[in-house]
């Protein structure tokens, strides 16, 4: 069934099996500018940028998801499922629920929590944490090794809301479920791996603390995560 509602490429050689999967497609667009050669635009409907090229003479394709778990859901779904993608590497910025957490530190999810429905609509589990792919998660601490960043490997928490009522709610999600982090989409991202038998990570930068209330701006967000970026190219 290709193309698909939301991805308007006709030929499904053009993605590669390891997609890189940032939230802006801004921010997909810079990857593939900043980082890899011979690029070819795979998809603009919507908006949604998605970009082939090579890295180190690899095939690798960047592309936005958007902001949510509906969002990433259709679009993981579409490229697991019609585009025979078997990797989907998550590269995000999340909020710290901890001071044990800096600016720009690298956060690799060992399993999201969340409040979400979306693995239960899904018919995968009525349980509330899902691991990430182990042998994925394997590949980007290698990875990581190689190319000198530390990574945090830790439970996050996948929120279905930005903008809470009581902002301090986080608190009581980090003492309940130790998930050190927040951020808006692994866990359908990795209920969508789960239900069709494919991979899923997530890498995350912390790009505010909703301990210390410091913050990046957005075009630090778009352009400052490198490190996090070379994790998820090198693992290919
Ligand atoms: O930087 P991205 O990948 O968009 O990730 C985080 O930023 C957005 C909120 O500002 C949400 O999508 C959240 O998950
Ligand atoms: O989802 C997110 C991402 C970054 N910072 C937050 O507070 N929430």
């Amino acid at each position: 069934m290709i193309p698909t509602p939301h991805i308007e490429l006709k030929d499904k050689d053009l993605i590669a099996k390891t997609v890189i999967m940032p939230g802006d497609p801004l921010r997909a667009k810079y990857i593939a500018e900043t980082f890899l050669k011979d690029v070819v635009q795979i998809n603009g409907v919507r908006n949604m940028f998605g970009y082939t090229g090579k890295f180190n003479g690899k095939k690798v394709t960047v592309m936005g998801s958007g902001m949510g778990m509906p969002s990433i859901g259709i679009y993981s779904y579409e490229l697991f499922k019609f585009y025979d993608v078997e990797a989907i590497i998550r590269v995000g910025s999340a909020g710290a629920y901890t001071d044990k957490l800096k600016l720009y530190d690298v956060v690799l999810a060992k399993d999201a929590w969340s409040e979400s429905s979306y693995a239960k609509t899904m018919g995968v589990t009525g349980r509330k944490t899902l691991p990430a792919t182990k042998s994925l998660n394997n590949r980007l601490l290698k990875s990581a090794a190689k190319v000198g960043v530390t990574l945090h490997t830790e439970t996050i928490h996948s929120s279905d809301v930005f903008y809470r009522v009581n902002p301090d709610e986080f608190k009581d999600i980090y003492e309940k479920h130790n998930a050190v982090c927040v951020e808006m989409e692994s866990f359908a991202l990795f209920t969508n791996a789960k239900a069709l038998g494919k991979k899923a990570a997530c890498l995350l930068t912390i790009s505010d603390s909703l301990v210390t209330h410091e913050a990046t701006t957005a075009q630090e967000r778009q352009e400052a995560f490198k490190e996090m970026m070379l994790v998820a190219l090198n693992s290919i």
